[in-house]
């Protein structure tokens, strides 16, 4: 389905920027309102009404993606749809759970009491979503959001204009304003939405904005959420399924035109099998996407670069290294009318090289030959932590040295990407690539705060207190030698 304006996405109804401080106003109240009437009936109630929206408006979803950046509807729905849907329903099988008060047995220091471990909302929170899976990251954490009980304002990526118009059209058609809102609007209206008390931001996005993200938290102390980015590792070992790697990473790195922030970034392939590999990702292009540049940018299934401003950063990648010396073995093939970049692998990369350095958030692939798996991991140790590693081979210790010896949010054997549909896993970064995890009961825990609850029984703490006589002071005494 192809949509000519953004009027035909339906019309918004949904907050602006000037109505930015009255709608964080009406969440607060009604949240305070709301605080002890939230039950996991209720919140279930709003998960259901939330897949039946989605439901409802796939169509309008799959024209959105298609509009803003070409996404193949098959990729729409494997990619934006299924998580949120599936997040919702993981969600609403194990939130009892989830919400129940977890008893905590006493120590012998508080003989005589009983203690729990007692979710509760956070608040009112703010989402903010990056462009690349415009509905599921904006969307999936909302589904966590409202399971542990909270309001949220969500701010998706002015960069999908169409896609945004859908999510707030979807909000504002499922949600009571004063339960969750939608403001739409760029890096100013981000930053207005920044200075205002939330209890808790989730944010997904780049690094560099990751980190004006916690410092504008840190002015009200607000906790954070960060999803970010960076360079994904993957190596591919002398033992490994040649073919079967090839098909994962081309996949990893292809889909969504390469815009996915777990998608491998470049590759090291050890020289004994370097040969057969590279040829080995040349015919899976072939195979995915056509085997003729012409096919390649006919095929409805590769998705395009999201706007002229990153056509250009990732053609620069590709001319830049081009110039320093770099081998361009596939692709390279660029058209700005269409923002098409062709699946492009490259060889030869060195220090010196953008492609080197930048996350490259773009279909190129830098393949990288290594003889010595120790140089692979000083090399990883030397760069900021990533957010996912993956490693190709049949040897079980081969993989398990790399990832007991280096720091990622997460790391795939055999796979690529594919760890983010489990909802059991925690999903996110650390330090560079993020703080903190999302999804299933990651999610959950990321929007509630854990209070500690005691309850007196008959405890014998009362002893200790003073006027502090000669026997409380022994049974002091004798406390600390036994307890400390
Ligand atoms: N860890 C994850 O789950 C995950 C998922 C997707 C994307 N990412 C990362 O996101 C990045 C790509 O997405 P992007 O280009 O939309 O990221 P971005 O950081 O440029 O933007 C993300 C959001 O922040 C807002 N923003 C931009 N500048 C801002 C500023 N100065 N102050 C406040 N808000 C601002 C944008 O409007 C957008 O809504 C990549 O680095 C990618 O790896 C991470």
């Amino acid at each position: 389905m192809q949509i000519a304006s953004l009027a035909e996405v339906g019309l918004p109804n949904v907050s602006t920027s000037d109505t930015i401080d009255s709608t964080f106003a009406a969440l607060k109240r009604a949240q305070l309102a709301r605080r002890g009437s939230f039950t996991l009936e209720a919140r279930i109630a709003q998960l259901d009404q939330l897949r039946d929206s989605i439901k409802r408006y796939e169509s309008n979803i799959i024209a959105a993606c298609a509009a803003d950046f070409r996404k193949p509807a098959p990729e729409v729905k494997l990619t934006e749809l299924l998580p949120v849907l599936q997040e919702i329903r993981h969600t609403k099988k194990h939130l009892r759970k989830w919400m129940r008060p977890k008893r905590v047995a006493a120590s012998i220091g508080v003989w005589g009491t009983r203690s729990y471990v007692r979710p509760e909302p956070k608040g009112v929170c703010l989402i903010i979503a990056p462009w690349n899976y415009p509905l599921n990251l904006a969307l999936g954490p909302l589904v966590s959001a409202l399971a542990a009980g909270n309001g949220a304002i969500i701010k998706p990526s002015e960069m999908t204009p169409h896609t945004s118009k859908v999510i707030a059209n979807i909000v504002a058609e499922t949600f009571p304003p004063d339960l969750v809102s939608v403001i739409e609007g760029d890096a100013a209206v981000a930053q207005k939405l920044l200075a205002l008390p939330f209890d808790h931001i989730f944010f997904t996005g780049s690094p560099a904005v990751g980190k004006l993200v916690m410092e504008a938290a840190a002015r009200n102390l607000s906790s954070v959420t960060l999803e970010l980015g960076g360079k994904s590792p993957t190596i591919v070992g002398p033992d490994a399924n040649i073919k079967k790697a090839a098909r994962y990473i081309v996949w990893g790195k292809f889909a969504n035109n390469g815009q996915t922030c777990i998608a491998p970034d470049h590759v090291f392939v050890h020289r004994s099998i370097a040969a057969p590999f590279n040829e080995a990702l040349k015919q899976q292009i072939g195979r995915i996407y056509g085997k003729t540049p012409e096919a390649r940018q006919s095929t409805p299934d590769y998705c395009r670069i999201v706007n002229a401003r990153h056509f250009q950063r990732v053609s620069s990648l590709i001319e830049d290294a081009k110039s320093k010396g770099a081998n361009v073995f596939e692709g390279g093939i660029t058209d700005a009318e269409e923002n098409f970049i062709a699946p492009t692998l490259i060889a030869n990369m060195s220090s010196d090289m953008d492609i080197s350095r930048e996350e490259l958030f773009g279909p190129i692939l830098p393949v990288i030959e290594f003889d010595d798996i120790d140089s692979v991991i000083n090399k990883i140790n030397d760069n900021p932590k990533p957010l996912a590693l993956y490693v190709f081979d049949q040897n079980k210790s081969f993989a398990r040295n790399i990832i007991e010896r280096t720091s990622s949010g997460a790391a795939g054997i055999n796979l690529t990407v594919v760890h983010f549909l489990h909802p059991d896993l925690p999903f996110g970064g650390v330090n560079n690539s993020g703080i903190g995890a999302s999804h299933g009961e990651y999610g959950f825990r990321a929007f509630s705060h854990e209070k500690a609850l005691m309850e007196d029984k008959h405890s014998l703490i009362h002893l200790l207190f003073p006027p502090y006589t000669r026997w409380v002071r022994r049974l002091i005494d004798a406390a600390v030698r036994i307890l400390g």
